[in-house]
């Protein structure tokens, strides 16, 4: 698969203080990556590089072999800012005709668009009416009216109610479906974990992990919990003593597994027979792999 977006080897110093380090990332066409990172990683910066409105000190960029900021490049990408600022005396259509006539599109989608992200009723209403969920709607739909190659989006969930988080992850899907590479910086770790095809974290500038979630699962060699509930009153004990793991409450055991200790794990708990009434396992998720590659163990 093309590459979109190459980031080789990127410097870059504020008041001369490294606040990017050495970060080379690369994204595929159709690939849905997250940028996470602690406030102040590097996250808004890397953005801002990558479109060409801040210069860097060493290292380059392409887009589709373009420099960041030609005119090429500009046309190849769409930003959706966290804090989407919209003419509030204009109304969501106006803005995405305003918007298609700047990019050379077609107004003739802008009615579609508008359904596709929720804002068919408001369309006609003054953007200074909207909330703050419908102004990050409005800036998707500014985003797929260009059909970028390349979508940056930062914080795009942020303002959302779980059933707009839900329909704006359905339509990135689309958009790398149709081949587009998306970036979405995110603090939300818990729907990203299933909605992205790889993760990008940044530690104090450095790009620390790169990987998708299971071979970032494999390095780190998290442990698996399994929660073990015993059938009788006495029977957490037993297990606990049998396994090594934790009492958490009357009738729950805890057992933290290393990577190649699972299946042992499981065939004790199988060799318990009826003592055992039910087994959660849990394996390391993203919010765990963030802490371990982020240096906070907290
Ligand atoms: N215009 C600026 N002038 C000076 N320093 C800046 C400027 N913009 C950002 N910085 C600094 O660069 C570092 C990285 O900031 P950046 O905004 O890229 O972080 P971030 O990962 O996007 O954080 P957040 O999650 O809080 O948005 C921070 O130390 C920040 O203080």
């Amino acid at each position: 698969m093309s590459l979109v977006l190459i980031c080789d080897s990127l410097m870059k110093r504020r008041d001369r203080v490294p606040v990017l380090q050495d970060v080379s990332l690369a994204i595929p066409e159709g690939a849905r990556v997250a940028l996470l990172g602690h406030n102040g990683a590097g996250k808004s910066t890397l953005i801002k590089l990558i479109l060409g409105l801040t210069p860097l000190d060493s290292g380059t960029i392409s887009i589709l072999g373009a420099r960041q900021g030609s005119d090429a490049a500009r046309q190849a990408v769409a930003h959706l800012p966290e804090a989407v600022a919209f003419q509030g005396a204009l109304t969501g259509r106006e803005t995405l005709r305003y918007f298609a006539g700047l990019a050379g599109e077609d107004p003739r989608q802008i009615g579609h668009l508008l359904d596709r992200v929720g804002l068919a009723e408001a369309a006609d209403r003054r953007i200074a009416t909207y909330s703050k969920g419908m102004r990050q709607r409005l800036g998707l739909a500014q985003v797929l009216l260009r059909r970028p190659r390349l979508a940056l989006l930062d914080e795009p969930t942020s303002g959302l109610d779980p059933i707009s988080r839900h329909d704006l992850y359905a339509i990135i899907d689309e958009l790398a479906a149709g081949g587009t590479a998306v970036l979405i910086a995110s603090h939300a770790l818990t729907e990203l974990e299933a909605r992205t095809d790889r993760i990008a974290i940044l530690s104090k500038g450095r790009l620390v992990a790169d990987d998708t979630l299971s071979a970032l699962s494999h390095q780190a060699g998290l442990p698996t919990r399994m929660r073990v509930r015993a059938s009788g009153s006495d029977g957490a004990d037993f297990i606990a003593r049998s396994t090594g793991g934790a009492r958490i409450n009357g009738a729950s055991v805890e057992i933290t597994c290393p990577p190649g200790a699972k299946m042992a794990t499981l065939r004790t708990l199988s060799g318990l027979g009826p003592q055992v009434s039910d087994i959660d396992v849990v394996p390391p998720g993203l919010e765990d792999l963030y802490r371990h590659y982020s240096g906070d163990l907290s």
